[in-house]
């Protein structure tokens, strides 16, 4: 089986985590949620590996990332042996679907998409930023996403029905 690789992109709120968090319930050893390096300890929350700096850089100067960036201080890497046959999904920056599609041939960048009202409804409510970087957040450029092969995925819908939607589309892509 070929590798097939899912680079989940989007605005800050636009409900990645939250779908990718059920997609992983319901899909979970048939799909592999890459994982990534970071230079600071992983939260409670979140599966990621930890790595100090030093190391960090002998890795990523030995090309062992498929992809490496950073972050509010921090470094990020997503390891190439971490790419597994079947389907990967990667959630990561737009500016790093390059990185992907130079390296290998399936690549597919699904963009998760909501009207800006309903991103700052949503935003609000999450409450995890001041209204202030909120709005910073919602004034973001974004510009058309240059990639070889993009879906859109609209989540305006209710949240189950968003998450069933989410999955039909994974499993598609899966068979495709
Ligand atoms: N379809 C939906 N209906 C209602 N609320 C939703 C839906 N999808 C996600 N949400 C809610 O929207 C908020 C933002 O979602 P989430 O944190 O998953 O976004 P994100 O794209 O991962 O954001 P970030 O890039 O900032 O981490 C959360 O509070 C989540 O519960």
């Amino acid at each position: 089986m070929k590798s097939k690789i899912v680079l989940v992109v989007g605005p800050s709120g636009a409900g990645k985590d939250t779908l990718l968090r059920y997609a992983k319930q319901r899909l979970g050893e048939r799909v592999n949620f890459v994982k990534r390096y970071i230079t600071r300890e992983a939260d409670a929350n979140e599966n990621n590996y930890y790595i100090d700096e030093y190391a960090f850089e002998i890795l990523k100067h030995n090309g062992y990332f498929a992809s490496s960036w950073s972050a509010h201080g921090n470094f990020y890497g997503i390891p190439k042996r971490f790419i597994e046959n079947g389907l990967n999904l990667i959630s990561i920056s737009r500016s790093k679907i390059k990185d992907f599609e130079k390296q290998y041939d399936d690549v597919i960048t699904l963009n998760i998409t909501l009207p800006k009202e309903k991103l700052r409804q949503r935003l609000i409510s999450r409450d995890r930023e001041s209204l202030e970087e909120i709005e910073k957040r919602l004034n973001r450029d974004y510009e058309k996403i240059e990639c070889k092969k993009l879906i859109e995925f609209d989540n305006s819908a209710l949240l189950e029905e968003s998450k069933e939607k989410f999955l039909e589309l994974l499993e598609r892509i899966e068979n495709e």
